[in-house]
């Protein structure tokens, strides 16, 4: 497990666009080492916020968004299009503005999709695509993404996996049917805690007085259970990244 690192910014505007920076940087130089980048993205304030500092950042250019392999942490079960599916904001903040590879697009299933309003099944299909992608330097049938974005919640989820649930405790499944959330919409797609920490980074984005407390706990060394965002590491680095408002309970 890599021990977290944590960067701590003025504010949450500093917070995007230095993400953003970062972002981009990492796309490139996965792309120099491999040829094609794999990337998670998350939903969220601030992981949708950085992706709108990407597509105003003009070095942005600096990547060929034809050879970026795109994955999604975490999905609310909601139709096609739904202006609350991290998808629909991914699309508005970034992808319908670079010249993405359709084929390289992965978004997890809406709940009008081909399996109807049963999040299980589009969640283990969610698993197979997965599972095609798989790499030997990970132990789990993933890809081995480059880097892989997830926001904290105020009471500690990450992706959509909360505290005290059978989902956070998954060791099998790399991907859930996720039921009851506390947090709207209560059906909701998942990685599990497996499938994420088979990321070579893992970035945990948040901002405000509100996360301080999952953040401090998380980071005093938490059981995953209890705050699932303790749980999220990557293979060669786990990052915070956190504005001075839910560092307040870090110590430093
Ligand atoms: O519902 C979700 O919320 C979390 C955190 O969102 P934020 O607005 O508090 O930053 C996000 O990470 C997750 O992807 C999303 O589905």
């Amino acid at each position: 497990m890599t021990a977290p690192q944590v960067v701590v910014h003025s504010g949450g505007d500093v917070l995007a666009a230095a993400a953003a920076a970062r972002l981009i940087t990492t796309i490139v130089d996965a792309q120099h080492a491999r040829e094609i980048a794999s990337v998670v993205l998350t939903g969220g304030r601030t992981g949708i916020g950085v992706l709108e500092q990407v597509r105003l950042s003009p070095a942005r250019d600096a990547v060929d968004w034809s050879r970026v392999e795109l994955y999604w942490g975490d999905e609310r079960f909601l139709p096609d299009g739904d202006p609350e599916r991290n998808e629909t904001q991914a699309r508005t903040a970034l992808l319908d503005h670079v010249g993405i590879d359709p084929s390289r697009v992965h978004p997890m299933m809406p709940s009008d999709g081909k399996f109807g309003d049963d999040a299980d099944a589009a969640a283990a299909h969610y698993a197979e695509l997965l599972a095609t992608e798989a790499d030997a330097a990970t132990d789990v049938p993933v890809p081995a993404f480059d880097v892989l974005m997830l926001g904290v919640g105020e009471e500690g989820h990450t992706a959509s996996l909360f505290p005290d649930t059978p989902y956070v405790r998954e060791s099998e499944r790399m991907v859930v049917g996720v039921h009851d959330c506390p947090k709207p919409p209560p059906t909701r797609i998942s990685l599990t805690l497996p499938a994420i920490r088979a990321a070579r980074e893992v970035w945990l984005m948040t901002t405000g007085a509100a996360k301080a407390e999952p953040v401090a706990g998380a980071l005093g060394g938490a059981d995953a259970v209890d705050i699932p965002a303790a749980g999220a590491h990557g293979r060669a680095r786990t990052l915070w990244l956190l504005d001075s408002a839910a560092a307040a309970g870090v110590s430093a």
